[in-house]
């Protein structure tokens, strides 16, 4: 049932965690396509949230966006299929996409479908940058209304630690109106570091150490209600991973 090994035994590079020590994994979309998370996010969310009301740009972020196929399935998701097209000429909506990873930005680039409404930028987000501040200042936005942060928490954990996890949540928090939450459960840090030792290499760095195990989507929940000035509106049920969809707003 729901696991965190990667069956698709056929690919090497998946189930090789010193190849994607950052869960970039080369062919992630086979192995867990959009599908599986867009079937439980209703396609009217951007308008529940109140987005189209009086707004004229809402702006989405997709961090850790790896190839950019979820990135452009949950934007048409949102904004074509519940959007005719007298109000989408009112109603701009625009989505930046951002992976640590350059090839994979590249690809995400090259396959874009709508290069005028989303964009990929190679980024790391535990690094001090300005590129999504100078996006927010482009558009004219002092946030972005929703932010997607979905199966890339464990990764900034797991290579991070306690306090790369939290900072950034933090982060995330302090340009977010919104956020949607997928943090990966304890027993996938287990899967992806036995992955690594059977490959014979040392742990992730911060594996043993961390404090902040166990539940991790309620440690997060708590770190974003106590110190980031957010509270947890929507539970979205579980992917086919057993894995949460947690919405959180700005109070
Ligand atoms: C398992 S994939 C999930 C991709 C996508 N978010 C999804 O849920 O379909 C994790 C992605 O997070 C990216 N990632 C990990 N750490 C990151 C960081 N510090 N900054 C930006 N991207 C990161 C990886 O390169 C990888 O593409």
């Amino acid at each position: 049932m729901a696991t965190c090994s990667i069956s698709s035994g056929d690919i090497d590079e998946i189930n090789d965690p010193g190849a994607a020590p950052y869960g970039n994994f080369i062919n992630y979309y086979t192995f867990n396509p959009p599908e599986n998370r867009l079937s439980l996010i209703p396609a009217t969310l951007l308008q529940d949230l109140g987005y189209r009301d009086g707004h004229q740009t809402t702006l989405i972020l997709d961090v850790g966006c790896n190839s950019g196929e979820l990135s452009v399935a949950f934007y048409k998701h949102l904004v074509q299929e519940s959007v005719c097209q007298e109000e989408s000429d009112k109603w701009k909506v625009n989505l930046l996409g951002f992976d640590l990873d350059e090839i994979l930005i590249q690809r995400a680039q090259q396959n874009n479908p709508r290069p005028r409404s989303i964009s990929f930028i190679p980024l790391d987000i535990t690094k001090d940058n300005d590129q999504l501040q100078d996006y927010l200042d482009h558009h004219g936005c002092s946030h972005f209304h929703l932010c997607l942060c979905l199966a890339v928490t464990m990764w900034v954990h797991l290579n991070h630690g306690d306090s790369g996890l939290l900072q950034v949540l933090s982060r995330l928090a302090s340009i977010s109106q919104h956020l949607l939450l997928e943090a990966q459960p304890w027993k996938c840090y287990r899967s992806a570091a036995r992955r690594l030792r059977k490959l014979g290499r040392s742990d992730f760095d911060h594996f043993k150490t961390l404090k902040i195990r166990g539940d991790v989507a309620e440690h997060a929940r708590e770190h974003l209600e106590r110190n980031c000035g957010m509270e947890l509106i929507r539970s979205f049920g579980s992917t086919t991973w057993e894995r949460k969809l947690l919405l959180f707003k700005r109070r």
